[in-house]
């Protein structure tokens, strides 16, 4: 039955988007195609298969029922033509990027994103003839005079991690498409219902679904939209071949979670507007020397207001501070928390706390972790689903315990 899909807002498309295999019983939700490879009628079927002949499944890596039915509705909620899906954020990053790069190629990334994607371009790409330029995007002159002649691609997450950093889609995706090279915008931190990075130009949007996508702490999962040709050809050579596919029950439990995100992302949203509130109390009791959330530092950038009002629907639910007593203050306030869970990752219903330079930032040379910010006394805080006062109360015994 043809689904009228056009005109979906994005809380119905969470719900509904993506063709549903079809199945015979008339489930309301579309069972599990947990199988590693599919049955053909004939010799001849699975050589037409194999040759691209004929439309029908061959084998989970190169495609499932469960894992197509996510990475359409992923598509729909980005407004992108198609999307891939990947065992890992990290996996569907450098299937984007290892699709479009070869050696000798040359990438100019932000200074301020996740310390794997780091570890990826600084270590790994360089080993293979690749070099990346790290600048401070929202300088977008230090940004135009980063690119190359043999510059094939631009990286960027905002807000970026650890410490919400905004950088204007827009202007980047210019710089990028005059020197025709292809943007890509990590949009884990917003997800599509708060930010929709192809909006303003970006051509590859890529996810952790390991985050607020599935939302629920239970999944480790990646996945990138972008237009038909290119996604294509991110699943026909790199993730194909790199074998970086994701199974096809984390695609299920991904659906599941998706039909609750923009409930979830509205209560996050609320949760964090209050906690910023108890921080910004702690900033004037002098326990908090900066606080990092989109809209906050006003003084700092009022481009950033700005780009919270033309390519953002809200701040999110990641917060940032440095801790007046730097790392030891830190570590005696992550060590003191009860109810919000001392963790790495982010987006889950529970309220997540972790130490960026010596966790998830780990992997930046100290010389990077500066040039982005990244101090030892730096804390970052996932604002989960749980009532609004029972994390402040965490948090504020927590602080009381260090005077
Ligand atoms: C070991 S640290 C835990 C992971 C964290 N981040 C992951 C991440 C990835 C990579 O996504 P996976 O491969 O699904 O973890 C990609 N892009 C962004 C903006 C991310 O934050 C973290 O706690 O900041």
């Amino acid at each position: 039955m043809h689904k009228p899909t056009a005109g979906w807002h994005a809380d119905t498309i969470a719900i509904h988007g993506g063709d549903a295999p079809q199945d015979p019983h008339g489930a309301l939700v579309a069972p599990l195609y947990q199988t590693s490879t599919f049955v053909f009628d004939s010799t001849h079927q699975g050589g037409q298969r194999f040759a691209g002949e004929e439309a029908g499944y061959i084998y989970s890596r190169l495609g499932n029922p469960t894992v197509n039915q996510l990475e359409q509705r992923i598509a729909e909620l980005e407004g992108m033509q198609a999307g891939a899906a990947a065992a890992t954020g990290m996996g569907a990053v450098a299937a984007t990027m290892m699709a479009f790069l070869q050696q000798g190629d040359h990438v100019v990334a932000s200074d301020a994103i996740y310390g794997c994607s780091f570890a990826l371009f600084d270590h790994l790409f360089r080993r293979f003839g690749v070099d990346v330029s790290f600048v401070d995007m929202s300088d977008l002159e230090q940004t135009k005079a980063a690119f190359r002649d043999n510059t094939q691609l631009v990286f960027l997450e905002t807000p970026a991690n650890p410490h919400l950093k905004l950088v204007d889609i827009a202007a980047v995706s210019k710089l990028a498409h005059q020197h025709k090279a292809r943007l890509v915008v990590d949009n884990t931190f917003m997800t599509p219902l708060l930010q929709r990075p192809g909006e303003f130009g970006a051509d590859l949007v890529v996810h952790s679904a390991t985050k607020y996508l599935n939302g629920h702490g239970d999944v480790v999962a990646g996945l990138v939209t972008g237009r038909s040709e290119d996604i294509e050809l991110i699943k026909f050579t790199t993730l194909k071949d790199m074998g970086a596919t994701m199974s096809p029950h984390d695609a299920w439990l991904i659906l599941r979670g998706l039909k609750t995100l923009p409930v979830r992302m509205q209560r996050h949203c609320e949760n964090a507007l209050a906690v910023v509130a108890f921080l910004q109390e702690m900033q004037q009791a002098g326990m908090i020397s900066r606080l990092y959330f989109p809209g906050v530092n006003q003084d700092e950038q009022s481009h950033e207001s700005d780009l919270l009002q033309t390519q953002m629907k809200a701040a999110g639910a990641v917060i940032a501070f440095d801790m007046t007593g730097g790392f030891r203050a830190a570590t005696r306030l992550l060590d003191q928390l009860s109810m919000i869970k001392l963790a790495v990752s982010l987006g889950d219903a529970e309220s997540l706390i972790q130490h960026p330079a010596s966790m998830t930032h780990s992997p930046l040379t100290p010389e990077a972790r500066a040039a982005a910010g990244i101090g030892d006394g730096l804390v970052r805080l996932s604002v989960g689903l749980e009532h609004a006062d029972d994390i402040i109360t965490d948090l504020r015994q927590a602080f009381t315990s260090l005077k």
